[in-house]
Parts: structure tokens; sequence; C-alpha cells
């Protein structure tokens, strides 16, 4: 009860919807126990005793019953649904700014497709419950007291033997719950298996073409598509097995009520309309009892799905803005790093170890180094994608930590190794971090990130519907975009994450010859694997392991003769021989 008792305030808001739905319901079970009442009448007092004037009073009062069942059954379901479809509402808004509150470090172990199930699957299963279960539940109570009351009430002998059979269809329910139970939740493990792949082929359908593992995948698929069949077919015979089981069952009752009841009537100690009443009313009891583990079962699966998602809305959010942050419309993009080190949650070892350095405003940065040295480490910490382990990052003279988190953000573009276009046009994918950007900083912005010339070339321009994952654009393109992306915000700090790794070298040319303008008045990082890109900058931090080996400028760096000025010959020996087109 404690998952429902703490998302109690999504649903508890629309309680009045769901008093309405439950009271309408009420309602609903009375009209409906009345009805073989009704019969009752009919019978025993019209036909038995030849009262036939009352046949108009009864046929418009059963009239005037069944208008009012269809005007409460109405309330009952559309405020049900009223219930279920506002609570989740809510809860929808709440996990999804949730997750765009989370940290990276959330991400960096969450799957793509578990957190999609959750935000749809698992509302879902939610609202099922509260819409759906939780009124069914209580019918089947309202159904059993009423029905079982009338019963007693008309004739307590013929109502034992009745209800002789129903321990055995309890039990048959209960059966049938324990293996429906796992058959359902293997129905809905290769469900997400068989969505899962389908997801991963999609997304990495490049590799699997350029490795022609084609026909590797279909079979993956097929063989969790058998799974998911089979799963189905199993739980069809479970089924198909139990409901005729339960039924043979609760037919066996009404047997021992037309026997049983059919000698008292001939005794004379039960009316025949007292019998026929009974006949209606067993079904009310038996219906609900067949369908009780189904019932339950919304309860179980709505539990597991709150549980769920509640984990997303507990996970703790350390990183956000603290009470009284500063709001800085324009930062100048002065960034000292004070003896910095980091290390990933769950990571033994250091990313960066014992960082200092100083940039002041306006100056370029290049950051160099192996693969995994730690350079984009050291861009994370400066936009508090993650939060320094030991030491302190300042900008402008202050922690990072003190600034409001959305105007921190504001004042830095990044352009990340691998960029992410939305599926929307050229347009709103460079206008994305400044959504009152006008066409022209647009153009502007892209001029300089040399993609306005090849936006140009598309027919419809900067309207130009990109694919998910800027599907349709060569990787330099992305990447130009991505820059124009990071430049239409006007940053006060530029950090390009190997930007031009995927250009020729004469756009890399071009882009640079534009970097050194828009450079301008910001304060640039720059991390490259190509000495090209950094050699102008102003300072440059090679890195080995997640400590800073060498630094200065690239001539004091060539005179070192480290590890800079392996990487220069290799790479000056390599443009020797390779001609630049
Ligand atoms: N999100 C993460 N979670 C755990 N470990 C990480 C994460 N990101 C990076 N690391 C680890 O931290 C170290 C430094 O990584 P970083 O990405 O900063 O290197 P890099 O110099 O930018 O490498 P590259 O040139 O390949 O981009 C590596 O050992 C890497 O495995």
């Amino acid at each position: 009860m404690n998952t429902f008792k703490r998302l109690k305030s999504f649903y508890w808001p629309h309680k009045g919807r769901f008093l309405l739905s439950i009271g309408a319901l009420l309602l609903v079970t009375v009209i409906t126990v009345i009805y073989p009442l009704v019969l009752k009448l009919t019978i025993d007092e019209v036909i038995g005793k030849g009262k036939y004037e009352w046949v108009p009073w009864i046929a418009g009062s059963f009239l005037l019953l069944m208008t009012l069942k269809a005007i409460a059954v109405f309330f009952h379901q559309y405020n049900g649904d009223l219930f279920g479809i506002r609570s989740v509402y809510e809860l929808r808004n709440a996990l999804y700014k949730k997750l765009e509150a989370l940290p990276f470090r959330f991400y960096d172990n969450a799957k793509t497709g578990d957190l999609m199930s959750r935000l749809t699957a698992d509302v879902e299963a939610f609202r099922f419950f509260l819409s759906f279960g939780c009124a069914q539940l209580i019918n089947f109570l309202l159904l059993l007291t009423l029905g079982l009351g009338i019963m007693v009430a008309l004739n307590l002998k013929l109502a034992m033997v009745t209800l002789l059979a129903m321990p055995f269809l309890a039990v048959t329910v209960y059966r049938f719950d324990q293996k429906v139970h796992p058959a359902f939740k293997n129905i809905r493990r290769s469900f997400a298996e068989l969505t899962t792949k389908v997801q991963e082929n999609i997304s990495g359908i490049q590799t699997v073409k350029a490795m022609a593992r084609e026909d590797f995948e279909i079979g993956q698929f097929n063989r969790r598509n058998e799974q998911y069949k089979q799963t189905n077919v199993e739980t069809g015979y479970i089924w198909g097995t139990y409901f005729p089981l339960m039924e043979w069952i609760g037919n066996i009752a009404v047997v021992a009520l037309l026997g049983y009841g059919g000698w008292l009537v001939l005794r004379g100690e039960l009316l025949l309309g007292e019998l026929v009443a009974f006949f209606s009313l067993i079904w009310y009891i038996i219906g609900p009892l067949m369908f009780l583990g189904f019932t339950i079962n919304t309860y179980s699966q709505s539990k597991a799905a709150g549980e769920r998602l509640l984990e997303i809305l507990d996970e703790p959010v350390e990183i956000r803005s603290r009470p009284n942050a500063i709001v800085k419309e324009r930062l100048k993009g002065d960034v000292r790093f004070c003896h910095v080190s980091h290390r990933y949650p769950g990571k033994e070892e250091w990313a960066i170890r014992d960082v200092d350095f100083d940039v002041p405003a306006g100056k370029v940065i290049g950051l160099i180094g192996a693969t995994g040295a730690g350079k984009t480490t050291i861009t994370q910490l400066i936009s508090r994608f993650y939060e320094a382990t030991e030491g302190e990052v300042l900008i402008d003279g202050r922690k990072v930590q003190e600034y409001n988190l959305r105007s921190l953000r504001q004042n830095i573009g990044v352009v990340f190794q691998e960029s992410f276009l939305f599926s929307s046009t050229i347009r709103d994918n460079i206008a994305y971090g400044n959504a009152e950007a006008s066409m022209d900083e647009i153009r502007e912005a892209a001029r300089r990130a040399q993609a306005h010339d090849f936006i140009e070339s598309f027919p419809r321009g900067y309207e130009t519907m990109l694919g998910e994952r800027g599907l349709g654009l060569s990787g330099g393109q992305k990447q130009r975009i991505a820059i124009a992306r990071a430049l239409v915000i006007n940053p006060a700090i530029l950090i390009l994450d190997d930007s031009t790794s995927a250009v020729d070298m004469e756009t890399e040319q071009k882009i640079q010859a534009a970097f050194r303008e828009v450079m301008k008045g910001r304060t640039t990082f720059i991390i490259a694997h190509r000495i090209s890109s950094v050699k102008e900058a102003d300072e440059i931090l090679v890195l080995d392991r997640g400590r800073v080996t060498e630094r200065g400028t690239h001539e004091e760096l060539l005179q070192l003769k480290g590890f800079y000025r392996r990487i220069y010959d290799i790479q000056f020996r390599d443009r020797n021989r390779v001609p630049i087109s």
C-alpha cells in the first residue's frame, strides 16, 4: 500500500471524480440486484396471483430503473476514466520533468528502452487500476455483499446449498491466478525484449548493414518473436483451460440450485419467483468471482508499475541550483581550475588528477592527449555536468556551484563529440538554445560555422526537415550545424570537443579561420587530436592519464621535445606524405 500512499499527491487531488464514480457504481449495483427482485415480483405476484393490473407499473418502473442504470453507468465510467487520466497526466509530467532534471550520472547507466517503457507501459498500468481495476474490486465486494444478503434473506437453506460450490470455484480462481500471473509477466518481458531489439536495430542500422549482419539480426528478431508468440500461446492455453472449468463449477452451483430449489418449490417451501431470483443472483457472484484473479492482477501490476515510477521520482538530483544562486545574464569567462580531481561514480581510477590552470577571459586553451586522457572530463566540469570530486572549478572568481545552473549553462556553448540533431528543421536546430534568435542571427551563426552555403543549397534551405539523429546529412554537415547552434547563444565560454574531427582538412581550415573570429571575446576550449586545431591557442594543456604533463604555447611545447613534439612530428610527417586537397 506504501506505493499508493507515496503516489497519493498525483491521484488524491482528483478524488472527487473517484468518489462520483464509486457513488454511481453503488447505484448501478443496487439496480442490478433489484432486477431479480422485479422478476420475482412479476412471477409470484403478477403471474402467480393474477395481479395483471400491476404489469404497466412494473414495466414502467423497470424502464425507469434501466434508464437510471444507464445514466449511472455513464457517470461511473466517465468519472472513473477521468480520475485515471487526470492522475497520470500529472504523473507523466512529473516524470518527464524529473528526467529532464536528472544529471548525466543517471543517464550513464540508464537504458532508453527501459525509461520509455516506464513512461508509457508503467504509467498505463497505473492508470488502468485507477480507472478500472479499483472500481472492479469494489464492484465485486458490493455485488457479493448485496447478492448474498438478498439470497440469505430469501431462503437461508437454499443460499447455503447454492454456495457449496463456491469454495471449489475460489480454489480454481486462485490456481488460475497463480498460473496466469507469471504468464502475463513472461508476455511483458518478451514483449520488452522484442521492442528493445527493434529499437537497438533501428539505432544501429548503419553498423548492421556495414557489417552485413542483416540475416543475423533477422534471426535474432525471429527468435524473440517466436518466444513472444510462445508465451502468448501458453497464456492462451491457461485462459482456455481455466475459464470453461470455472464456468463448469459455476454451473454445478446452478444445478444444485435448480435441483434443491425446484424440490423446495414442489414442496411449497419456496416461491417460483424466488427460485428465478436466485438463478439470476448466483451469476452476479460467479461472474465477478471468475474475474477476481484478473482484477487482483491489475492491482499487483499497478503496484509494481508504481514502484518503478517511484524509482525515477526518488532518484536524487545532486546537481541543481542552490537557493539564492547567482543569475548572471553575461559572464566574463575567466575559468580557473584549482587542483581539480574527478572520479566518475562507480569507478576506481581517477579521470583527471590535480588539474590546475587559469584561463583569463577571452583566451583560447587547447586540450590534447591520448583517448581517455581526461580532456572531455575537464570541460564537463565547467558546465557542471558532473561535480568535481576534489578541488574547485571557478568562473569569474566564483565556484560554478554558486551560479544558477540555467544561467551558467546559457553562458557556455558546447559542441559535443557527437552532435545530436532533433527531427525538426535546420532553423529550429540552430535556434535550439535561443528560441528568440532572429533569422538574421541564425544565418550569421551558420555563416560563421561554415554551414550557410550547404544549407542554402538544399531546396528548402533553413526549413529543411532533418530525420532522427540528423540522418540525411554528412558527419561534417551535422557538426557544422551543431557549431552554429552553440554560436547562436552567443556564449562567454565556448567548448569545442573534437568538433572538427568529422570534417575534411579543407573544411577544418575554413572552420578554424571562422573560429578565430567567433572566439574573439570568448574563452574557448578546443579539444582536438590534430595539432593543427590547437596550435594557435594561447595555452595548450597536454594530458596523460588524467594529469597535465606538458603546458605552454605551440612553440614552447615543440621545444620541450615531449609528447606534444612526438605527435607533431607524426602529424607533420603525414601531412608531407598525404597531399591535401
Ligand atoms: N560517464 C562516464 N562514466 C564513467 N567513466 C567515464 C565517463 N566518461 C569518461 N569516463 C572515463 O574517464 C576517463 C577520461 O575520459 P574522457 O572522456 O575525459 O577522455 P578524453 O580525453 O576526452 O577521451 P577522447 O579523446 O577519447 O574523447 C576515461 O578513462 C573514461 O573511461
